[in-house]
């Protein structure tokens, strides 16, 4: 029997690789694969921050084979190399010389990412589906409940990612008032009225709803899914731009893989120790004051690695639009290697600027 694809989609922010983290942690039995596509891949950022708290919230029964990173209770980690059906398949051959399977594979798309297309892959690509193969059993879309309205407003993505949904996590709810909830569940009623909306914190949800929506164990081998906003319409529907698929009481939105032209990212490095309050102090002022002035940065997201001066353990930065938090990562055994990472995703960047303003919060020897 094939291996169920969850995909779990989302906006920068919303809370897909907690939920990823809560899912790997969770005692649930299953052997779970997780395949990231993030943008802070490149740098390792992502694939640190699915490992930081392992199982048992160390590092050490963690073995790392080539990309693969396995984890002590049976689950197992990779980034996407190559294409994505690649990547899939070589998690399939893996699973097949553990002469083990996994039960089910954890896709988590990157923040901006329209989920059309990776469906469409996982859809149509036949070899994959296979004996022992993969096959599409649900998207699951993340929204951050502080933040989804604007998001709504600005970028077609966001609008697509809720469209796309099987079941949609209104998560953060703990950041907004229970009227609130109930306005934002009507306006993602208006894109998506088919998905199951539950509202959760620090994506906590009951697990039966992330795995095994039923497709695999249902259809069994070589059953196409059957995904809320793919049922209305036959895949070659799917396929064709601007299908009549949207056409089910809900909002019109027109597929499309483009991306706000005006968004990029932009990874910036420096070698040595911080001191935290300088880096405190320039990137409060990147959120929060220059993104008001005319042509300032718009960061809507960023992540980083820092080493600060008297820590024996790397740091962990994230931000989501004016909110940031820095948080202890783990120890760090080689720490000689210091090289801050800052990831950022947003508006108006540059690069020079934003690698000199990390450079100028490393502490200079004397
Ligand atoms: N207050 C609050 N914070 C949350 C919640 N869920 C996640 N966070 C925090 O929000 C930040 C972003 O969470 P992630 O899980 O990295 O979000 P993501 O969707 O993977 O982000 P991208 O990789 O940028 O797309 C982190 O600092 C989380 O700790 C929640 O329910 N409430």
């Amino acid at each position: 029997m094939p291996v169920g694809v969850c995909v779990i989609t989302g906006f920068l922010g919303s809370g897909k690789t907690t939920l990823v983290n809560y899912v790997l942690k969770a005692d649930h039995g299953y052997r779970i694969a997780v395949v990231l596509n993030d943008f802070g891949a490149e740098l390792g950022v992502e694939k640190m921050l699915v490992q930081q708290d392992g199982v048992d919230g160390t590092n050490e029964s963690r073995t790392l084979v080539e990309d693969w990173v396995e984890l002590n209770n049976g689950c197992v980690c990779c980034t996407v190399k190559g294409t994505l059906v690649q990547t899939i398949e070589g998690l399939l051959e893996k699973r097949r010389e553990m002469g083990e399977k996994f039960d089910f594979i954890l896709l988590e798309t990157t923040g901006l990412a329209d989920p059309g297309p990776v469906a469409r892959e996982l859809w149509v690509d036949d070899e994959l589906v296979e004996e022992d193969g993969a096959v599409l059993d649900s998207i699951v879309t993340l929204v951050d409940a502080s933040n989804v309205e604007k998001q709504l407003e600005e970028n077609k993505e966001a609008t697509l990612q809720v469209a796309y949904a099987d079941t949609i996590l209104l998560n953060k709810s703990d950041l907004v008032q229970v009227e609130d909830v109930e306005r934002i569940k009507a306006r993602l009623e208006t894109i998506n009225a088919e998905a199951e909306i539950v509202v959760t914190t620090r994506s906590k949800v009951d697990l039966g709803i992330v795995l095994n929506q039923g497709t695999v164990a249902a259809g069994g081998r070589g059953k196409k899914p059957v995904l809320s906003a793919f049922a209305a319409a036959p895949p070659s529907a799917v396929l064709s731009s601007g299908g009549g698929f949207w056409a089910k009481g809900v909002e019109k939105i027109a597929p499309s893989s483009v991306h706000d032209a005006q968004i990029r990212t932009v990874c910036v490095a420096a070698r040595g120790f911080m001191e935290v309050s300088a880096f405190e102090r320039w990137f409060e002022d990147l959120l929060w004051e220059r993104r008001n002035e005319e042509g300032g940065p718009d960061i809507l997201r960023a992540k980083g690695l820092l080493y600060t001066s008297g820590s024996d353990k790397r740091r962990v930065l994230q931000a989501v639009r004016e909110v940031y938090e820095i948080t202890d990562g783990p120890v760090e055994e080689n720490l000689e290697e210091a090289m801050n990472k800052v990831v950022f995703i947003g508006r108006n960047l540059d690069e020079k600027a934003l690698a000199a303003g990390l450079e100028a919060c490393i502490v200079k020897q004397s």
